[in-house]
């Protein structure tokens, strides 16, 4: 004997609107539906649906039952409901011939996405020149979406939007994760941002920090003001270079230093990636033009990054992370001194020199524009370092930091409102269905929009206002654990999460007890360049004033001494 089961919309392998073929379930494992979850579990399983506990049965096709003995009873097919509707294929604009939706996304593409959210809801799709994308804001969904499982993973297929730069050798973030290279390198790389490497990274963090002193106090001396961002690329690639390929870029040898050479076609070649990919497929692989461009950048890349890592002075073209990634305690799976495999060495490096400062680069411009823009917020990271008992040789270590508790909560408010968004994006496995009942066909490609989803006012409280407080409140501590994803999240997130908070962390408390940050251009509007793969502030400028005085510790401060 049989139940049988018909999901309403039509099944995951039929076309849109169709019935799906009624699925039989047989009635000898009976025994085993002893509650209305379980019967779910095996229907959803049948149906390719994520999430078991949004299906709902209908034995008439109009009236829903969560009788369990009646709907195995039932002699007709029981028709399963998905979030109590039909499933429908996602909404979307239908853009114009060939060109498709790009002029609806670009070239405002946060703009843009926030209409379209609002328009069609928490998951809609675009296409641009027969790249189909999936776009969602909403904390369930991106949930699922990040776990790696046998619905999503990060397979970079022709719709993946880091299809131009797919590398099967990097093992990570360009590479698949069906892949023995992944598993390697991920092995090897994550010790190396675990907290005894993290500590050990520091001392080079603050010593890079310091000598950024002289040029800001030339600047200073000459009255001129600086572009933030390029400051910022300048200090965060040269952290990495210097941590990950031992690599002087000697940025702060003058106020006037240029970015070096392989700075600037790393750069170089993350623009090119975003203008590329935000069009079709057939485009990405023109002779000519950009996307040649950005497959003979990519060359250049590997060139310049293996120059640096062969002169690199620790033995034979090692480098610090991976002496890290080798003595670090925090390696469980190697323990023998292993070290990554030649060919994936130095893509891997390469990937971690180039995620490294194109991100934290911007993260430390919208810090620092924070600083002059939010009123108040540079005045309580200041009280809160006097309070904490700061001094010129004060020790950087992780309690010192942790200490910091409005900066945390600066730090956490900045990336939430200012996402620098990487478009982390993972593709369908299989046929599926959404716990929101939209299906996706597999090898869809869906992105959690970060920027978005930090922004959803269903989650957050008045998601446009920068509020550092608000990390405090319950209704944000009890949040969803997918509503703020800055690093993303699951199995493919970000290794130097940890890494990171701390580093950006430490260069704010060295430069704020030093400097006060003033803007000079507060009234000009700040642009974000979308056409590059982070978001950044690109013509925000500013100056300091070296700080000749600091606030007296604040009365609760000078209570609890
Ligand atoms: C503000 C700084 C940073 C932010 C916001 C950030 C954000 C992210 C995000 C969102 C991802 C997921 C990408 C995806 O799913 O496609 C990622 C992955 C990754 N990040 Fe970061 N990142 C930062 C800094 C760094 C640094 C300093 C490193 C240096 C090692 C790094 C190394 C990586 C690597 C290797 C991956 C790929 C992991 C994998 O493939 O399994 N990131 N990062």
């Amino acid at each position: 004997m049989s139940c049988q089961f018909v999901l309403a919309g039509g099944g995951t392998n039929s076309h849109a609107g169709a019935p799906s073929c009624p699925v039989s379930i047989p009635l000898s494992t009976a025994s085993a539906f002893r509650t209305l979850l379980r019967l779910k579990q095996a229907v959803a399983e049948k149906f390719n649906v994520i999430d078991p506990s949004t299906l709902s049965f209908s034995p008439d096709g109009t009236t829903v039952s969560e009788d369990l003995p009646s709907l195995l009873q039932s002699t007709k097919p029981v028709t399963v409901l998905v979030d109590g509707h039909a499933v429908v294929d996602p909404p979307g604009p239908s853009g114009l011939p060939f060109l498709g939706s790009h002029t609806e996304v670009y070239p405002d593409h946060i703009g843009n996405h926030e209409r379209l959210f609002q328009r069609y809801g928490s998951v809609f799709q675009t296409t641009v020149m027969g790249r189909t994308v999936y776009h969602t804001n909403d904390p369930e969904i991106t949930g699922h979406v990040f776990k790696e499982s046998a619905f999503f993973t990060k397979e970079i297929n022709k719709d993946h939007p880091l299809f131009g730069v797919l590398s099967p050798h990097a093992g990570v973030f360009l590479t698949s994760t069906h892949t023995a290279i992944w598993k390697e390198a991920h092995k090897f790389m994550v010790p190396s941002m675990g907290p005894k490497a993290i500590d050990k990274h520091m001392v080079t963090v603050l010593a890079i920090v310091r000598s950024t002193f002289p040029v800001f106090d030339e600047l200073e001396r000459t009255r001129q003001a600086f572009n933030t961002y390029d400051l910022m690329l300048k200090l965060s690639s040269q952290i990495v270079g210097k941590l990950f390929i031992d690599a002087d870029f000697g940025h702060f040898d003058a106020a006037d230093a240029p970015i070096h050479i392989t700075v600037r076609t790393i750069y170089k070649l993350l623009g090119l990636n975003k203008k590329v990919t935000s069009w079709g497929d057939w485009y990405t692989w023109l002779p000519f033009g950009d996307p040649k461009r950005l497959r003979d950048t990519w060359h250049e890349v590997g060139e310049r990054v293996a120059a640096h890592i062969a002169q690199a002075k620790v033995g034979e073209g090692d480098v610090p992370l991976q002496e890290a990634a080798v003595k670090t305690e925090n390696l469980t799976v190697d323990n023998k001194g292993n070290k990554l495999p030649a060919p994936t060495r130095q893509p891997a490096l390469i990937v971690a020199v180039t995620a490294g400062f194109v991100t934290t680069s911007a993260l430390l411009s919208w810090l620092l524009f924070g600083l002059t823009s939010y009123e108040g917020c540079q005045a309580s990271i200041l009280q809160e370092l006097v309070d904490n008992g700061m001094s010129d040789t004060t020790e950087m270590t992780s309690t010192f930091i942790s200490n910091l508790t409005f900066l945390d909560k600066y730090v956490k408010e900045t990336q939430r409102h200012h996402t620098t968004s990487f478009q982390p994006a993972r593709t369908a496995r299989v046929d599926l269905v959404l716990p929101n009942g939209m299906r996706l066909p597999k090898g869809a490609v869906v992105i959690p929009e970060v920027h978005h989803l930090h922004h959803n006012p269903g989650v957050w409280d008045n998601p446009n206002r920068f509020d550092p407080g608000r990390w405090d409140t319950e209704q944000v501590k009890d949040r969803h654990r997918a509503a703020y994803i800055p690093f993303a999240m699951g199995p493919r997130m970000c290794i130097a999460m940890n890494f990171v908070l701390r580093e950006v962390k430490t260069i704010l408390v060295q430069l704020v007890w030093r400097y006060e940050f003033v803007r000079v251009n507060p009234t000009e509007p700040i642009e974000y360049d979308p056409m590059f793969q982070t978001i950044r502030p690109r013509n925000l400028y500013q100056t300091t004033r070296r700080r000749t005085e600091w606030p007296a510790p604040s009365q609760k401060a000078a209570a609890a001494v």
